[in-house]
């Protein structure tokens, strides 16, 4: 039985709307009460044969490019066939309409440019933001960005939306968030990409990027309009760069509920594998870890390992003497002149290093892995290739089960290959990557490569705090997200190698996650809604890819 819904909405524009247009599938009833009679073939169809179809058109395209390119199409055109579509081949479109394909996306944005969509914000109208907003629906939740750190590939100026929409598709798909009530948003700076900038098709502001007090004031205005008009919703920060990343997720983390992905949801992620992987926990406290990066998603991998370590019994500072950080100049030490402060929680003391023996001021990986006896490798410095033969037989030295994370994104940027991986380690590692990677057949086992992508933990959080109706995103929350998580990966699926769970468990997994981040919530004080409010809006999926029947609201 479908839903009823009363709407206003008629004839073309009827059509031409994305969340309410069914196509094939209105019935000869609505055809005739909403004045499309004749517009649409004879033939009524069901949502399974509008995805059959749908489906036969995307495999005839070649390139996941072009592939991307028909989704995204079809999503403007109908939201329902596109979830539905996208629900049922997640495994197969997830690489697509997320990473690593959405990378390539951004980067030819304004070659594949159709139609418009989200909130763009500029020097010219974040003035006028008020009345702006007050033309857009109602929102629970949007994805903001500045286009200057998207993935690994940096400053993508207007592309960058791109990643908010690609974020947004996954919240609706595991967590249900309506995709009518999400926005993805730009905040339009310019960009210091020459590429861009000289790309006779380049749709953004074609400027340098505006920095200092003006940079604040354009985000300060843009949050101001955003909590008046949708005081409730969440935001999440995604792909800043590092020098604006941590300023921003302070700066108004008491003021709307927030959070960054790539600081806070990645530490999640890692955290929950790690925790998988060391047999939930067990012998996390008896390793050493290396963290080669120390961007939003380096040292937001840090500070996670760090409170997952203390959540084991661990002092803060017996926890921070076990984790090392490096950035391009090598391990970041306290007298490092200069040293940003985001950098400095997890800076060692020179004296730290008494007994070492390195070449010159900074120990650089190999001298960090050695003189550290480092057991576990996190990557996300966006260097692909860079933990290659000799820093793999570093770690075999300190460890015969080394757990190597290489997370970032997209594929080419990968620290290690996976194959490679194995191979080099004789199997014995546990291999996780940021983007997809197929199993590696090695001495006649299969290894399943776990995907570490904060994908597991952002909708979850979104969903747990929705929920929760939470008035901030607590840190603690991101420790029960990363904790639940871990719990997902069952000892089977480990024993194959991965330390996440299969992507087409990623609607369970988010339902747990969900779960914990709420509770937590509860427990932390910052819920707003009664607790039975909170087990029917965990209990199921507030929207799902599914149509209802329409009578007409002549009001
Ligand atoms: N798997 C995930 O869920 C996930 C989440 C967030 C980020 N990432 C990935 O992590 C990478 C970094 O993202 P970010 O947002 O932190 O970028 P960022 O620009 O903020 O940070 C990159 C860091 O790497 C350092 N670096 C550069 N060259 C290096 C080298 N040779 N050795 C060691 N460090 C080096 C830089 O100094 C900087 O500190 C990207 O590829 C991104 O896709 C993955
Ligand atoms: O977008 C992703 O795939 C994960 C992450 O947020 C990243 O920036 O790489
Ligand atoms: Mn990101």
């Amino acid at each position: 039985m479908q839903d009823t819904v009363k709407i206003k909405s008629r004839g073309r524009t009827l059509l031409e709307d994305p969340y309410l247009n069914k196509g094939t599938a209105f019935s000869i009833e609505e055809r005739r009460a909403f004045g499309i009679e004749g517009r649409l073939p004879q033939r009524v169809e069901t949502l399974e044969e509008q995805v059959a179809r749908s489906y036969e058109q995307y495999q005839k395209f070649a390139t996941p490019l072009d592939k991307y390119v028909y989704l995204r199409a079809l999503q403007d055109y109908n939201r329902t066939t596109f979830y539905a579509l996208v629900m049922a081949h997640i495994e197969e479109m997830l690489p697509i309409v997320y990473t690593p394909t959405v990378g390539e996306a951004i980067q030819e944005f304004s070659h594949i440019y159709r139609e418009p969509r989200g909130l763009i914000v500029t020097e010219d109208n974040y003035q006028r933001l008020d009345e702006i907003l007050a033309s857009y629906g109602e929102n629970d939740l949007a994805v903001v960005t500045d286009a200057e750190g998207i993935l690994g590939i940096g400053d993508q100026g207007f592309g960058g939306i791109a990643i908010c929409m690609g974020k947004l598709s996954l919240y609706s798909l595991t967590a249900g968030i309506d995709p009518a009530r999400s926005l993805p948003v730009l905040l339009d700076f310019g960009t210091d990409n020459k590429k861009l900038l000289e790309d006779p098709f380049y749709l953004g502001v074609r400027k340098t990027r505006i920095r200092g007090d003006k940079y604040f004031e354009i985000i300060d205005a843009f949050i101001a309009a955003w909590k008046k008009r949708f005081p409730k919703a969440l935001l999440q920060w995604e792909d800043l760069s590092k020098s604006s990343a941590f300023e921003v997720l302070a700066r108004y983390r008491d003021v709307v509920p927030s959070f960054n992905d790539d600081i806070q949801g990645t530490g999640a992620t890692a955290l929950a594998g790690l925790l998988a992987a060391t047999e939930q926990g067990k012998t996390l406290p008896d390793q050493v870890f290396l963290v080669s990066g120390a961007g939003a998603g380096g040292i937001g991998v840090a500070k996670q390992v760090k409170n997952g370590l203390v959540r084991l019994g661990l002092s803060d500072e017996e926890a921070k003497k076990r984790i090392y950080v490096l950035d391009s100049r090598g391990l970041i030490l306290t007298d490092r002149e200069g040293l940003e402060d985001y950098k400095m929680e997890f800076a060692h003391p020179r004296s730290d290093l008494a007994n070492w023996e390195f070449a010159s001021k900074n120990p650089n990986l190999i001298e960090t892995i050695r003189n550290a006896k480092v057991t576990v490798l996190l990557g996300l410095s966006g260097q692909g290739g860079s933990f290659d033969q000799k820093v793999i037989d570093e770690v075999m030295k300190n460890t015969p089960r080394p757990i190597i994370f290489a997370m970032s994104n997209p594929t080419n940027l990968t620290e290690i290959l996976p194959k490679d991986a194995i191979c080099w380690t004789d199997g014995h590692a546990i291999v996780v990557t940021g983007s997809p990677f197929s199993p590696v057949e090695w001495k006649g086992k299969t290894h399943q490569i776990g995907q570490g992508n904060n994908t597991f933990v952002f909708p979850g959080i979104g969903w747990g705090v929705a929920a929760a109706g939470a008035r901030t995103v607590e840190a603690e929350m991101m420790t029960e997200a990363a904790f639940a998580l871990a719990t997902q990966v069952t000892s089977e699926r480990l024993a194959t190698g991965a330390a996440f769970p299969p992507i087409t468990d990623l609607m369970k997994v988010t339902n747990h996650v969900a779960r914990a981040v709420a509770e937590c919530a509860f427990r932390l004080g910052v819920a707003t809604v009664t607790r039975e409010e909170m087990e029917s809006r965990l209990a199921e999926r507030d929207w799902v890819p599914k149509y209802s029947t329409y009578e007409y609201d002549p009001s």
